[in-house]
């Protein structure tokens, strides 16, 4: 199927980026978060980063990306979207809530896609009439610069709907590679759990935030250290991943460390809050 329109829901770190890549890519975007101050906080850093890569050259200064995003408040505003990738918080509640009424506003054909990080995509499915036409579509932070799209077909999903996206995600420069529907799929099944222990180390006392991730950056090759990683994804969004696979697989070697929850109901959420395993000046 040809995809003109694209609707995003939530406007946060993730759905910002995705804007901005499918923006940057041809499509037109409508943006829908259901804070309004989310939205004018989006809008000005889409704005920032667009700029950015057009005065490295990255992006072609002649042309007006952001004229092709418009932002809504309202779900109703995705009636004509062709496909719409959802990035709001990631649980399980808030996403099915939004897919149940997505599939009352949108045309039958729309397809939906979850960036979700770790929730099942079949059960995603489940709660909507067609789940065939359902899909995960894993973004990576900070979405215009990291490659991966993670592609995860729920037990329903039909292969029109894999080929479709997997085709958005290569227009929008991304390498997509499809993996099975297993909590976390494959990259957070495997980078959280280290996060976590990270923590682990933390709590313990073992080293400073500081010298953890330098150790992990100097000693493994990691670009970035697990305490710095897990500020800049959302300690919340890294707790309720923890949760998950340990609901789901039942194993506990993926118990939460107990100071990410603490500082989760601390309100420390990391990068976007100001306040995690650093201080960031938003
Ligand atoms: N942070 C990461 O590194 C990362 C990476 C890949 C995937 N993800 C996933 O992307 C999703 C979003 O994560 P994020 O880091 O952007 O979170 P975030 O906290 O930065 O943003 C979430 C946004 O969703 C909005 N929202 C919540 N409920 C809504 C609703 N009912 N309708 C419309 N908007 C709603 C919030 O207002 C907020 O602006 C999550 O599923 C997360 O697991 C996150």
């Amino acid at each position: 199927m040809s995809i003109q329109i694209i609707g995003v829901i939530g406007a946060g770190q993730m759905g910002q980026g995705i804007a901005q890549v499918m923006a940057c890519a041809g499509y037109q975007v409508q943006l829908v978060d259901s804070s309004a101050s989310a939205l004018d906080k989006a809008f000005v850093s889409i704005r920032h980063s667009i700029d950015k890569l057009t005065s490295r050259g990255v992006l072609d200064a002649g042309n007006d990306y952001i004229a092709s995003i418009q932002c809504s408040t309202e779900l109703t505003s995705l009636a004509s979207a062709d496909l719409v990738i959802e990035a709001a918080t990631e649980s399980e509640k808030i996403k099915i809530a939004i897919f149940q009424e997505l599939a009352t506003v949108c045309q039958d054909s729309t397809l939906f896609a979850s960036n979700t990080s770790s929730l099942s995509i079949t059960r995603l499915a489940a709660s909507i009439p067609n789940p065939e036409r359902m899909i995960g579509m894993h973004f990576m932070n900070p979405v215009p610069l990291m490659k991966l799209v993670e592609i995860i077909d729920g037990l329903q999903t039909a292969d029109t709907t894999r080929d479709a996206v997997m085709e958005v995600a290569k227009n929008a420069g991304k390498i997509a590679i499809a993996v099975k529907d297993r909590a976390g799929f494959v990259l957070n099944r495997i980078l959280l759990p280290m996060i976590n222990e990270g923590i682990f180390v933390f709590e313990e006392g073992c080293a400073s935030a500081e010298q953890i991730d330098q150790i992990m950056m100097l000693g493994a090759g990691h670009p970035i250290g697990p305490l710095a990683l897990a500020d800049l994804i959302g300690l919340d969004t890294c707790l309720s991943i923890m949760d998950v696979l340990h609901t789901q697989f039942g194993d506990s070697k993926y118990r939460a460390a107990p100071l990410l929850r603490q500082m989760v109901d601390a309100g420390q959420l990391g990068k976007k809050g100001g306040q995690g395993f650093y201080q960031y000046g938003n």
